[in-house]
């Protein structure tokens, strides 16, 4: 996309017309009500001041139902403005909400999880201002201004020679410090997300901070950051108040001026002294909507900021692209790794370097390496978060990329399990909300009842049930390719071996793939395959891989038995 981030946003209301034409309406009818207002209030002062025979009743009730109309007015623009905000902030919330699941699990585009939460809820909240209070009201003053200023050369064209020049200066106030205002709204959006950030990773983060009793630091971490935003807020009401103590000087020179104006015109002649009020009120009528749009473009600089980052997130591409064509993959659903080459960045090292191997169905094929050689990174391919960058993987044939909903068909234990908020069994549902769960559990063997609730992120399971609720989940799927990422690290060795006795059922007739660290697991594999800082440098049965005394393999299990 390449639309700019404020016609973007302007484009955003494109889908809300009805409701952004009853606020410009309302706006419209408000704003020309409250002219004539006190125009007509106004032309009767002049009137009944210089003694000219006046039928006052009836104006009286002229008067009387334009201050109601005004009333309304403005409570009708309160109800529809609003309404026209939160439609679109809605649209935008979704649109930010695609963009997280569009990029995520690959990559955030280097932001924490604090502030992508702020762009989605703050920054979004912030571009309310501008649909609830400043596009309809910008484009309604600018037709007031114009009439008034009209009305007011009709009446005598010298009426303009203050107002006008001050209306100018008022109105192009904000340009003058748009600099400024631009940037201290990217400060303030930029400390309140990493704020947000840091809160975020601080409650995430509380056992740890307990344990290794860094509450204290973290607290004078927090605090300096809530000193970093104040400064920013600080200094940019500095700037809005220094715009509204020059708007408000102008504003007294401009009515001054134009009184002063009006008297000279009076004794010369120029105007009829009846018209005086009516002249005055047009004349320095004029500054009121300027006022009132510098004080709404007041708020650019945070706008601009908020418009820009939530901008940033919805436009961002797909780390991978939907297959135009998916095809469905058909059985048996061996897993091929041909000669796959991936690198996490551009210009970033090659982290896979023609990986090839191949997992058939029920077999355990185990992916066995040094910490760093690559391991992982298989996985997250095989999922999809990424593509390769060389080489093809394909399922039953079928490449990844080409495939529809994979996710039905590669079922992740990962090595570090998200548990919802919710119940056991709502948990293990995650991917097969009408499944039956109890085989599922019963595979994983998990003997707590389904309706514990789990607690925020798990808290309430140990380790070991955490790890067979993901075991569960991923089974519920009833998934032909099973993928463990060391899913058995947080298990004990009575545990361990109770899991894996269920794997190795629940493998039957799959395809498995094991990120394995323990020897025991990798013992039980029925083919390993041994990588090395991005390359396959063996692959092989358990005892030919140990055959040789000094084998990799077996220099490798001894350092992991020795926990290395
Ligand atoms: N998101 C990422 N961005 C950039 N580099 C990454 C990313 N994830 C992993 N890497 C790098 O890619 C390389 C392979 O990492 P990977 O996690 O696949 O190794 P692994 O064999 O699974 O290691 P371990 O056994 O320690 O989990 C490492 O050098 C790692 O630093």
């Amino acid at each position: 996309m390449t639309r700019s981030p404020m016609r973007w946003l302007a484009g955003a209301v494109g889908g809300h017309r009805r409701a952004f034409l009853s606020t410009l309406a309302a706006n419209l009818i408000g704003q020309v009500a409250t002219l004539a207002a006190v125009a007509g209030a106004a032309w009767l002062l002049g009137r009944v001041a210089t003694g000219q025979s006046t039928p006052l009743g009836p104006l009286a009730a002229a008067l009387a139902l334009l201050v109601l109309v005004v009333t309304l007015a403005t409570w009708w623009e309160a109800y529809v403005s609003h309404d026209l905000a939160y439609l679109v902030l809605a649209r935008l919330r979704g649109q930010v909400y695609d963009a997280i699941a569009r990029i995520a699990p690959a990559r955030m585009l280097g932001r924490r999880t604090g502030d992508l939460s702020t762009a989605a809820l703050s920054d979004v909240e912030t571009l309310e201002w501008l649909f609830a209070h400043t596009l309809a009201q910008l484009l309604t003053t600018a037709a007031v201004l114009v009439t008034g200023t009209v009305a007011a050369a009709m009446i005598s064209p010298w009426l303009l020679a203050v107002s006008l020049p001050v209306a100018l200066c008022v109105l192009t106030l904000p340009l003058w410090l748009h600099r400024r205002s631009r940037r201290h709204g990217y400060e303030m959006r930029a400390a309140t997300a990493e704020l947000a950030s840091d809160i975020v990773d601080t409650v995430q983060g509380l056992r740890e901070l307990t344990a290794f009793g860094a509450l204290d630091r973290r607290r004078r971490l927090l605090a300096g950051r809530t000193r970093a935003l104040a400064r920013a807020q600080a200094a940019s009401a500095a700037r809005g108040g220094l715009e509204a103590a020059l708007i408000d000087m102008l504003v007294a020179v401009a009515a001054a001026g134009t009184l002063l104006l009006v008297a000279l015109l009076v004794r010369s002649g120029d105007l009829a002294p009846a018209l005086a009020p009516l002249a005055m009120v047009l004349a320095a009528g004029s500054l009121g909507p300027a006022t009132q749009v510098t004080l709404l473009l007041k708020e650019y600089g945070t706008l601009r900021a908020a418009t820009d980052r939530v901008h940033t997130l919805v436009t961002a591409p797909a780390t991978v692209k939907e297959p135009d064509d998916p095809l469905p993959p058909a059985a048996p659903f061996t897993v091929v790794f041909d000669d796959v080459r991936f690198r996490y960045t551009p210009d970033g090292p090659e982290v896979l370097r023609g990986v090839s191997f191949t997992v058939s169905p029920g077999q355990t094929v185990a992916l066995v390496g040094p910490s760093g050689a690559g391991k992982s990174t298989c996985v997250s391919l095989l999922l999809r978060y990424w593509d390769p960058d060389g080489g093809r993987i394909l399922l039953g044939g079928t490449p990844l990329d080409r495939i529809a909903d994979l996710p039905a068909h590669v079922g992740v234990v990962p090595q570090d399990v998200h548990l919802f908020a919710g119940t056991v069994e709502e948990n293990v549902r995650l991917g097969a909300p009408a499944a039956d769960v109890s085989p599922a559990l019963a595979a994983a063997q998990l003997t707590v009842d389904p309706a514990t609730p789990v607690g925020e992120r798990g808290v309430t399971l140990s380790g070991g049930q955490r790890a067979r609720v993901a075991v569960a989940r991923a089974l519920a799927c009833d998934p032909p390719v099973l993928v463990l990422d060391e899913a058995v690290a947080n298990l004990d060795s009575e545990n361990e071996a109770r899991l894996a006795q269920a794997l190795a059922a629940a493998a039957e007739n799959r395809v498995t793939l094991v990120v394995a660290h323990r020897p025991a697991t990798i013992r039980r594999a029925d083919h390993i395959v041994l990588l090395e800082e991005g390359r396959v440098v063996d692959q092989g049965t358990f005892a030919a891989l140990t055959a040789e005394p000094g084998s990799r393999l077996a220099r490798l299990l001894d350092l992991e038995s020795q926990g290395v």
